[in-house]
Formats: C-alpha cells, sequence, structure tokens
C-alpha cells in the first residue's frame, strides 16, 4: 500500500512561491489504475515524481508498504526506484543511441540481473507490449506508439509494484492511444498504475478511479481508500551499475558522434603526438651519445701507470710577464716533473682493483714486465722467438720505443683485457670477429690479431720465426694451429759455477719440456674505433703470464737474484728501481707495472673512478694512486646538455597536454548537457549519482585511451620522415625511436589526463536533479 500523508513540496523561484502540492494525503490500494486529472500546473506531475521518488517532498510523509520514507538516504531512493516503479513519459525518454533490447534491460543491468535472465525478461516484456516483431530494432526505427510500447516494456520489465504514467498516451493520435490504454489497463491487473492525463474520456473509460487536482490540492477522489496501515514489510534491493555496461553506455553514445570524436581526440593527441616525438628523438641521440662514448671508453680506459701526472699538484704558473731584476734567480723544479707522481702498485692495491664492481667495468688489463722464454719449432728447427712487433734485426728502435710508449698507455697492448664476470662483456668478442678458428678458452690458447685490412705487422711474424717478406700474403690455415713452446726458468737458463746463469742452449729437448701455447684464431677489430686495441700480432690472456709468473717465482735464477744486488745474468750493480724491474722481468714479481680498466659504458665510468679515489682517501701523498682518465680528452660531450634540451622540449610540449584537458572537460562537459535526459532516464531507473559519474568518466577514459593510442600511433609515423630529415642533416640513421616503455606512459598519462579533465563535468551531471533532467528538451 502506498501513502501520503500531509504532503507539501513548495518552489520558490525568486520572489515567486509555488505550493506545487499543498496539504495532500491520499492512499492507494496494491492493485487499481488511478488516473489523476487537473488543470497545467496543479501539482500532477510534481505528486508523481515524488511518489517515484524522482522528487522530494518538504514536509509530510510518504509511507510504502508501511515504511515512512522520512528517513531514507539517497541508495535507499535509488534502490526503491530501480525495484518498486516503473516510469512511463509521455516523450518517450528512450535512449537513442542504445538497441530497443539493451534499452529495455538498462533498468537490469543497474539491479544486477544476470545477462540470460535479463535478456529473458527483456524479451518477455517486449512480446507483453507487443513488440514481439520489433525487437532488434533500434528507437529510431520506430513508430510513436512503438515507442511508447518500449517504454512501458522498459517500465514493466523488472515488474515494479507501481507503474507511474505521465500522460503516456499525450504524443498519440486516438487509435494508437487506445492501444497503449489498453495495455496499460491489462497491467493494472497486477499492480498500482497511477496515470497523470489532461483526457477526462480517457480517465472515465479506463481508470477505476480519479482524483482530481487543483492548485496543489486535491479536489475530489472518485474511490478514496482507507485501508489499515500495514506493518513495516518493506525491503530492498541496492543497485549498482557495473563499470562494463558503464563502457558500454557511453561507448554507444561516442558512435553516434564519431566525428567529434576523432576530431577531439585528434586534438587532445598533439600534446602526446609532441612528447612521444621529442622522447624518441632524445632517446636516438642519447643512443647515439651513448654509442660513440663506450667506443670511445673501449679505446681509452682508465690507466694506472708507473708515473702519472698529478693534474692537483699546485698552481700552474700561468704569468707570462717579464720580472724585476732582483739580483738572484730562484731554482725552481719543472711544471711537469712537479705534477709527475710515482704509483707504488702493491699486492693490495690489485686485490682492490678486482673487486671493482663488473656491472661499472667488467674488463681489466695488466701490463707486465715479465719474459716469456718461447721457443718455436720449424720443421724440427728449435728457435727462439718473441711476442714483439720489434725489428728483430735492429737494436732499440723507434718503432719500439714507441710500441712501448703505447702500450704503457694500455694501446697497441699484447695482453688482452680479462672479463671479472665471465657472463657478461667479454673485451674480444665485444670488440673483435674471428677470420679463421674459434675463441680462446685456456690459458695457453694465443689469438693472432689483425687490422681492418687484414695486415698484421712483418716484425710480429719474424719474431715468432715465420720467414715473410714485405707485403707476403700467409694463409690463415697456415696461422691458426700454430704451437709455440714455453719453457720455465729452471729448464731455459743455466746456472754457471760463478753464480751467474746464462740461456741454456735451445734444443728439442728444452722444447719437449715447456708448456704448449696455441694460436686459436685470427681475429680483426669489428669496427674502425676498436682499431689501436691491441697491436696486430700475438695477443694472450694474463692469467698466462700469471701461470709463468706462479711456476717462475721459485726459479733457481729468481731465488739468487733475489738475494744479490748485482745482475745474476749481466754482474751488472742495480739499484732498488732497478732490481725491481729485474724481478719482474724474471717473473719472481706479480704485481703488474699496470693496469688499465675498461668501463662497460658512459655512466658506469664516473663509478669506476669514485672507487678508484675511495683508494686514495686519507692516504699520504706518496702512497696515492694516481689514474689516468684517457677517454675524458675524448668525451667531454656528454648528455646532460641534451637531457636539458629534452626537459625543455617536453615542458613545451605538456602545455598542450593541458589544453588537452580543459578541451576535454568541455568536451564532457558538453556531453552532460546533451546528455541530461538520458541522466533523468537512468536516475529513473534507479542510477545512483555513483553510477552517472561512472558513465561519463567511462567515456573519457574511452576519449583519453582513444586520444592515447591515436597520439603514439601518429608520433610514431612521424619518426619516418623524422629520421630521414635527420639523416640528411647529419649522416646519422633512425636516430628517432619511440621506446616502447615510454609509448605506454604516454597511452596512460593521456588516459589519467582526461579523466581527470572529464571528471568535474561527471561529478556535476551526477548532481543534476532527476525531476528537472527529465523536464528538461
Ligand atoms: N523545478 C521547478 N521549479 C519551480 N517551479 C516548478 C518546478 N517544477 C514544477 N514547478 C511548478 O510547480 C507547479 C506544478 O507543476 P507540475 O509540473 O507538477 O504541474 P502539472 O499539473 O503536472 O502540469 P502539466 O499538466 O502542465 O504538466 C507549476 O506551477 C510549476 O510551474
Amino acid at each position: 500500500m502506498l501513502q501520503l500523508k500531509n504532503l507539501r513540496k513548495t518552489y520558490h523561484v525568486g520572489d515567486t512561491v509555488t505550493h506545487a502540492l499543498d496539504d495532500v494525503s491520499i492512499s492507494f490500494r496494491d492493485k487499481e489504475f488511478v488516473a489523476i486529472l487537473g488543470p497545467s500546473g496543479s501539482g500532477k506531475t510534481t505528486m508523481l515524481n515524488i511518489i517515484g521518488g524522482l522528487d522530494r517532498y518538504d514536509s509530510g510523509d510518504l509511507i510504502i508498504n508501511g515504511k515512512s520514507t522520512k528517513n531514507f538516504k539517497e541508495t535507499d531512493w535509488d534502490a526503491y526506484r530501480n525495484n518498486s516503479v516503473g516510469f512511463v513519459f509521455q516523450n518517450y525518454n528512450l535512449i537513442p543511441h542504445l538497441s530497443i533490447m539493451d534499452n529495455v534491460e538498462l533498468g537490469m543491468d543497474l539491479s544486477g540481473v544476470s545477462a540470460k535472465e535479463r535478456r529473458e525478461k527483456a524479451e518477455q516484456a517486449l512480446i507483453k507490449v507487443g513488440l514481439k516483431d520489433h525487437m532488434h530494432k533500434n528507437p529510431n526505427q520506430l513508430s510513436g506508439g512503438q515507442m511508447q510500447r518500449v517504454a512501458i516494456a522498459r517500465a514493466i520489465a523488472n515488474d515494479p509494484d507501481i507503474l507511474l504514467c505521465d500522460e503516456p498516451t499525450g504524443a498519440l493520435d486516438t487509435k494508437t492511444s487506445v492501444q497503449i490504454m489498453d495495455l496499460i489497463k491489462d497491467l493494472s491487473k497486477d499492480r498500482l498504475v497511477i496515470m497523470v492525463t489532461h483526457n477526462p474520456e480517457l480517465a472515465k473509460k479506463y481508470a477505476s478511479r480519479i482524483v482530481n487536482f487543483k492548485d496543489g490540492k486535491i479536489l475530489s477522489d472518485s474511490d478514496p481508500y482507507n485501508g489499515e496501515e500495514k506493518a513495516d514489510s518493506f525491503e530492498l534491493k541496492r543497485t549498482k551499475m557495473s563499470y562494463w555496461n558503464a563502457i558500454k553506455l557511453s561507448f554507444t553514445n561516442i558512435m553516434t558522434k564519431k566525428g567529434r570524436t576523432i576530431l577531439t581526440a585528434f586534438a587532445s593527441s598533439i600534446g602526446i603526438i609532441s612528447i612521444a616525438v621529442v622522447l624518441s628523438i632524445s632517446n636516438g641521440f642519447q643512443q647515439q651519445i651513448n654509442t660513440t662514448m663506450s667506443k670511445a671508453l673501449a679505446q681509452y680506459p682508465v690507466a694506472i701507470t708507473a708515473t702519472a701526472t698529478d693534474l692537483t699538484s699546485g698552481p700552474q704558473n700561468t704569468s707570462t710577464k717579464i720580472a724585476k731584476n732582483n739580483g738572484y734567480v730562484t731554482a725552481k723544479q719543472d711544471q711537469s716533473e712537479q705534477s709527475s707522481h710515482n704509483n707504488t702498485i702493491t699486492e693490495a692495491y690489485v686485490n682492490y682493483v678486482k673487486k671493482i664492481n663488473p656491472n661499472y667495468a667488467n674488463n681489466i688489463s695488466y701490463q707486465r714486465a715479465t719474459n716469456l722464454n718461447l721457443l718455436s719449432n720449424n720443421n724440427g728447427k728449435i728457435s727462439r722467438v718473441q711476442f714483439s712487433n720489434s725489428d728483430p734485426n735492429a737494436g732499440q728502435s723507434v718503432a719500439q720505443m714507441r710500441s712501448q710508449a703505447m702500450s704503457s698507455m694500455g694501446i697497441g697492448s699484447s695482453v688482452f683485457p680479462t672479463a671479472l664476470n665471465k657472463n657478461k662483456h667479454s673485451f674480444l668478442k665485444d670488440n673483435y670477429h674471428i677470420l679463421a678458428g674459434t675463441w680462446s678458452s685456456k690459458a695457453t690458447d694465443l689469438v693472432l690479431v689483425a687490422d681492418n685490412n687484414n695486415t698484421v705487422n712483418i716484425n710480429s711474424l719474424k719474431n715468432l720465426g715465420i720467414d715473410v717478406k714485405n707485403g707476403e700474403k700467409i694463409n690463415l690455415n697456415k696461422l691458426v694451429g700454430k704451437t709455440f713452446s714455453i719453457v720455465s726458468n729452471n729448464d731455459y737458463y743455466q746456472e754457471l759455477p760463478t753464480g751467474m746463469f746464462v740461456p741454456q742452449k735451445a734444443n728439442k729437448s728444452m722444447y719437449n719440456s715447456g708448456k704448449k701455447l696455441r694460436i686459436t684464431a685470427v681475429i680483426r677489430p669489428k669496427s674502425e674505433d676498436s682499431m689501436q686495441l691491441l697491436a696486430t700480432g700475438i695477443a694472450y690472456s694474463d692469467r698466462l703470464t700469471q701461470q709463468i709468473i706462479n711456476e717462475n717465482k721459485n726459479s733457481a735464477i729468481v731465488k739468487a737474484q733475489r738475494k744479490s744486488n748485482t745482475s745474476v745474468l749481466t754482474g751488472q750493480r742495480l739499484n732498488k728501481t732497478e732490481k725491481k724491474q729485474i724481478m719482474q722481468t724474471l717473473g719472481g714479481s706479480s704485481i703488474p707495472t699496470g693496469i688499465m680498466i675498461y668501463p662497460n659504458d658512459f655512466d658506469s665510468k664516473d663509478k669506476v673512478l669514485n672507487y678508484l679515489d675511495k683508494w686514495n682517501k686519507g692516504k699520504s701523498k706518496k702512497d696515492k694512486i694516481i689514474y689516468t682518465d684517457m677517454s675524458s680528452a675524448v668525451t667531454t660531450m656528454t648528455g646532460g646538455l641534451l637531457n636539458g634540451v629534452t626537459i625543455i622540449l617536453i615542458a613545451f610540449a605538456a602545455i598542450s597536454l593541458i589544453t588537452s584537458m580543459i578541451m576535454i572537460g568541455i568536451l564532457t562537459y558538453t556531453s552532460v548537457l546533451e546528455r541530461t535526459k538520458e541522466i533523468g532516464v537512468l536516475k529513473a531507473l534507479g542510477a545512483r549519482k555513483k553510477d552517472i559519474t561512472r558513465v561519463f568518466d567511462a567515456e573519457t577514459f574511452i576519449l583519453g585511451v582513444f586520444s592515447g593510442l591515436l597520439g603514439v600511433a601518429i608520433g610514431y609515423f612521424l619518426t619516418f620522415p623524422i629520421n630521414s630529415i635527420i639523416y640528411r642533416l647529419t649522416d646519422l640513421s633512425n636516430v628517432a625511436q619511440l621506446n616502447p616503455v615510454h609509448a605506454l606512459i604516454l597511452i596512460i598519462i593521456s588516459t589519467v589526463l582526461t579523466l581527470l579533465g572529464g571528471h568535474l563535468p561527471a561529478r556535476m551531471a551526477a548532481k543534476k536533479d532527476a525531476a528537472i533532467a527529465l523536464r528538461s528538451e
């Protein structure tokens, strides 16, 4: 039973006060057909809206099945509209962009009826209103009468207790009106039907009870009802619109205005396009810089050599002025001598360097002065050989001095760097590729290094005992697999009764006693940049030198030399440095003369330098180890400038993003205005404020994703012409590259920003008064 008790509703507009309902009290039976008659403006629609929970009363009470609605919360009203009330309006209020079936199902969507049940109920309702054959049409393909039938089907699909009809035949011709009235009459057998009409004949013909209204008051009632108040037997099922439904509703709406949506999405994607382009260009340049830098780093490692230049030593005297004649001269150390620093590399320091993080520098090479006692066997002819590029027939040649100077800088060395972590960058594999043979894995494996033109220093071949003429071509097969013997000090030197040592005559048994070394590959630099890394000729691993040192450190000659201050080979007197040097040559000391550290990339270089600086902390000047950063001269170009430019460009691009956001806000606001009627219908069907917000959020979400995708796609396609321009200008190919991660982030940013931009209008939509929304045209 529905009961209105002293209901009042007053509208204040400016100074005008309208008493739309003025102390109305009336009760309705559970099943009857009530017609409300009355002149225009008498408050009929207002009462209907209040009964239907679309509008609120100011005072009095509305009692539903014995329950007062005085303390109803917003959600109670939503659920009440959805569960208990069906609305039929004069102008049908169908949602034009949804199919008939979807229109009918909408209310059930909100009450969480399963898809299957929803479909069944909607079909039943459509059959009941006589639209069996039109079920799959769209609203705009129907006649007015048919549209009103759809509206009735929508109102009864959820089987409500109350059907509220506001001039349901107002827009229909007489014949159709009769059919609709018959239908409504039929529906009133199972429920309470309250119909507002201007047509007294229709009311008389169909309604079982007629209530006359005037000036917000009940003038007459043909069949008043004074039923006993029932005990509270009211129950409600909460409503909720699923995200999926919200998206469906908005998607179909967007599809009705494709052109506008595409234009808006394009306009709002311009921000994304510009950021995508800026990012891909700066990304590309950064990569180019990184490759250039790592190439430079591979050539110029951080070097720790016996002597280094200490750049921190005192101020440089740059004065060029001519001083006065004071009558004296000042004794002064030469500037370069002053800043020259002797590095004392110790075992502890070597171990410290070895503990460097392989993620920063995985390759380290060591310079050692150790002599290798090498023999070759050329068809039974045993001869002494050496891994060297110096002319075997000349003394200390210019070439030799040059090669020594270069190797002291880590360039043109014949020992290749050792990888700290075997699974990471291998120096050889990164910078060289194989002409013949396979990569070496054992300490006794050697590689022969050629240059880009496949040439090898003739001296290095001659020193190996290969008899060649200048310009002669040697087959790679002849070189790969060539073996040498490395003989231990004890087998190589003979002690004379005087305590002196001399090399023994090289013979077969000496050759056989030695460890065998084998050339496993002929290699060549991958690019012209790695040209100078290793000198052409034989290159070997530091492990080989270490094995030899281990073997020889307790040999007779080393023991003898350790005790003596004269050379056991020449008898010459030795000072401390000379003795240290000769001990190193004989393999008596494992301390390298120099260390080269190859940072993995440009960013790691600073980490490596920091690590090396840490060693010097708190040490006296003498004990400090000064390194030489040879790449610093080459790689002064840094990414810093590029980063700055990128940030500024992105900031500009971001402004266009904000513009897009405002535009989306305006668009959503327009959409809210356009869809006001739809909001009213949704509310009449029981949608909560949240659901309405969700519908519009869904719309902006779709728009945001779409403009993000569009922006990224356009940005991506722009990289092609941009690359061809950059190529023409700079000769750098494929500079602009859109990182997929950046693309994804941009789509997310676009979605979030448009959601933010559209959320405010969406909230406004939710706050719209349902009754006013339905009155809007
Ligand atoms: N939102 C509103 N703000 C101000 N006044 C309103 C509002 N809604 C209705 N009114 C006024 O309340 C009174 C009752 O309006 P209502 O629409 O209920 O009348 P009605 O009997 O249904 O009229 P009609 O038959 O013409 O539809 C009218 O005077 C109307 O101007």
